[in-house]
């Protein structure tokens, strides 16, 4: 994202929003500049789709569009590489429960000929990202229902054995950026593990924290331009 480049981020809910806000005040007040604007768009690929859809026909609309795109919140992680309170950063951002469940097992939407079931964000850039945050970097997978149990995880990391997350927007924010033409990228704080529900462990607050930090450093490393990725 060059100087001029505007970003939106996309969140679910008003807390992710409000830490992704904290960490871009910490940032601007160690001197960077860039012009973002953070949205909580609502839990589940189909929210998420239509507020950044939304938020980008808007900012075209109004002249002012936007060069990048992020998902941002919080997400199950994929042990090992991907602990409680750790960051993530997307290299793939994969439908996983988009498609058909047959007798013979689940088959993407993508194979099934109608349509996608990944997007990749520019590589070089979100590289970039990850080391600059420390995160694991692999494809997060975006889900319509949490995994609750252990044997969902293993199909889901059979599946996708390189994933490093799990959460419920970045698909449909990926979606409606492609359908505009831009760039994406997702990144992740892990408040939990991906398997048998328990909530009990769950550490929302750390994982907040830990988007907090990201953002305060996001705009330096994203100073550079996503189109000469
Ligand atoms: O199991 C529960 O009752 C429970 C307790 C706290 C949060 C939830 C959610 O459904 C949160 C969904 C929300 O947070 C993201 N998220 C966080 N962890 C995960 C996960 O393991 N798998 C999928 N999504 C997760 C997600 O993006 C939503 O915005 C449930």
């Amino acid at each position: 994202m060059t100087g001029s480049g505007r970003l939106l981020v996309v969140t679910a809910v008003a807390a992710e929003r409000d830490a992704v806000l904290a960490g871009l005040a910490r940032g601007r007040s160690a001197g960077a500049q860039a012009a973002v604007d953070v949205v909580a768009g609502g839990v589940g690929p189909a929210a998420a789709a239509a507020a950044t859809a939304t938020a980008l026909a808007r900012a075209q609309a109004a002249g002012t569009p936007y060069a990048l795109v992020v998902s941002a919140g919080i997400a199950g992680g994929f042990a090992p590489a991907a602990p409680v309170g750790s960051l993530a950063v997307a290299d793939a951002i994969v439908a996983a429960d988009l498609g058909a469940e047959t007798s013979a097992g689940f088959t993407p939407v993508a194979e099934l000929g109608f349509g996608t079931s990944e997007h990749r964000p520019p590589a070089a850039l979100s590289r970039r990202l990850a080391d600059v945050l420390g995160a694991s970097y692999g494809p997060v997978l975006t889900v319509s229902t949490v995994t609750g149990t252990a044997e969902r995880a293993g199909t889901l990391m059979r599946r996708h054995p390189a994933a490093v997350a799990e959460a419920m927007e970045g698909f449909g924010v990926a979606e409606a950026a492609a359908a505009a033409g831009l760039p994406v990228l997702e990144i992740r704080a892990v408040s939990n593990a991906v398997g048998p529900r328990d909530r009990a462990a769950w550490r929302i607050g750390d994982a907040l924290a830990a988007l907090t930090a990201a953002f305060g450093k996001l705009p330096a490393a994203l100073e550079v331009d996503p189109e000469h990725d």
